[in-house]
């Protein structure tokens, strides 16, 4: 199996070969608008009324005809009689005929028979008449169907359910939404040394920090994280627990990949799955490993706490996307001006930790400082990577490519 796998691969083939092997879901389930928001959409959503619902005012005022107020000034104001109201939610049912008016309140549909409306504080009100100090027009009437028209379809399949977009699908007339189900994301930790947090920390050992940052990038990225817990150090062992799991959609393991002893994962991958490749050429991240166990996706990410974080984002970002369908990019770039010196790394892409910031003359960004991939802490200090080509430093004041953090800058 070891000799048939691809090693030493450019980020870009290493994400081609991991996004081959996704499967984009097909699971709907269908959750309540409130419940919706960070979910993919699962299919295109068309509108079931036309907003607004029928022609309506914009402003506070009188509706009326156009045409009996086009003399109208404050030297000479027009004088209307007022045969109603019209507040939002309660339409007037009558119809305007020559020289009347009906009060109207922002939102209400516009009275048959009328076809202007002039704004409040360009009125005078003097019992059941009203004076108009300048001509009524229909620039402040919203049209049917000016934002929705029934049967158009406004969200699509693929997008992530923002805000805007949860608002827009309850505008539409959607009580609950069809999502697609989150991908279950399996993470095990290996390591003699990892200890859970919360126990006592032996000589040696050090607190699964992997298990609880790559949780967190799993929901980030739409995906539904099952922590799994430590295994004994047996294949069998390993396959228990991940039988025990469930149904799972990906795995990521920590640590284990690599030059040390094989560990567990590698030796059941070895009898038992196919491993396509191992190492990508960057840092940190290097010994990255892919496989498939059982048709499961397999990403074997290097036990250094920033290496793991580093390397979740660059392929299992992208890949939990398809897996969801999602069509927004994984990832964003930006460029900035760097602030501090950012050192290559000879022959690797190097992904340095940064703080990205946005400022008059454009974003800005300076190293977190020690970019050992053992320092977590560039993680929660940085909200950005910068992106140096192998050999190709850089110093403050020049350009640099930028990836930031989702959800950040
Ligand atoms: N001789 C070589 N040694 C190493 C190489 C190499 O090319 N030649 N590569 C280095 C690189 S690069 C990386 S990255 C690491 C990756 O190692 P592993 O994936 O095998 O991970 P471990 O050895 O198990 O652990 C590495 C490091 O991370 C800590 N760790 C592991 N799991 C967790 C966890 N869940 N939470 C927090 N910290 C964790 C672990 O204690 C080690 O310190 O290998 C280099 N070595
Ligand atoms: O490639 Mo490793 O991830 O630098 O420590």
């Amino acid at each position: 199996m070891l000799m048939n796998m691809k090693q030493n691969l450019s980020v870009e083939e290493a994400l081609e070969m991991v996004l081959q092997e996704a499967r984009p879901r097909q699971t709907i389930e269908h959750l309540p608008l409130a419940a919706s928001y960070g979910a993919v959409l699962g299919e295109d959503l068309i509108s079931k009324v036309h907003h607004p619902s029928a022609d309506d005012t914009s402003v506070d005022g009188y509706a009326c005809l156009e045409a009996d107020t086009r003399s109208a000034s404050l030297g000479n104001p027009v004088r209307l009689r007022v045969i109603g109201q019209s507040p939002a939610g309660k339409p007037f049912s009558g119809r305007i005929g020559r020289g009347e008016a009906v009060q109207v309140f922002t939102g209400a549909p516009i009275p048959p028979g009328a076809d202007a409306v002039i704004r409040v504080e360009d009125t005078l009100r003097e019992g059941e008449f009203v004076w108009l100090m300048k001509p009524a027009s229909a620039t402040d009437i919203r049209r049917k169907g000016d934002d929705l028209v029934e049967g158009q379809t406004y969200l699509r399949k693929g997008d992530l359910l923002t805000p805007g977009r949860v608002g827009l699908a309850a505008a539409m007339g959607y009580a609950t939404l069809p999502v697609v189900k989150r991908p279950r994301v399996g993470i095990l930790s290996t390591g003699d040394e990892v200890v859970e947090p919360g126990e006592a920390l032996p000589y040696g050992g050090v607190y699964n920090s992997n298990s609880y940052s790559l949780a967190g990038l799993v929901v980030e990225a739409g995906g539904e994280p099952v922590i799994l817990p430590k295994i004994s150090d047996s294949v069998e062992g390993l396959r228990t627990q991940l039988q025990r799991a469930g149904q799972l959609d990906l795995l990521l393991t920590s640590g284990g990949v690599s030059m040390g002893e094989y560990d567990i994962v590698r030796r059941m991958l070895e009898r038992e799955g196919e491993i396509h490749f191992w190492k990508v050429r960057m840092q940190p991240g290097g010994p990255l490993l892919f496989a498939t166990w059982n048709g499961l996706p397999l990403l074997g990410l290097p036990g250094n706490p920033v290496s793991a974080m580093v390397t979740f984002l660059l392929f299992g970002r992208p890949l939990l996307f398809k897996l969801l369908g999602r069509t927004d990019p994984p990832l964003s770039r930006r460029r900035a001006i760097a602030d501090t010196p950012f050192e290559a790394n000879p022959t690797r892409r190097a992904y340095r930790r940064a703080v990205l910031r946005w400022t008059e003359e454009g974003y800005r960004v300076a190293t977190t400082g020690n970019q050992s991939s053992a320092v977590l802490r560039s993680m929660a200090v940085g909200n950005a990577l910068v992106v140096l080509e192998a050999g190709v430093s850089a110093q403050p004041g020049e350009i640099v490519e930028v990836i930031p953090f989702p959800g950040t800058t």
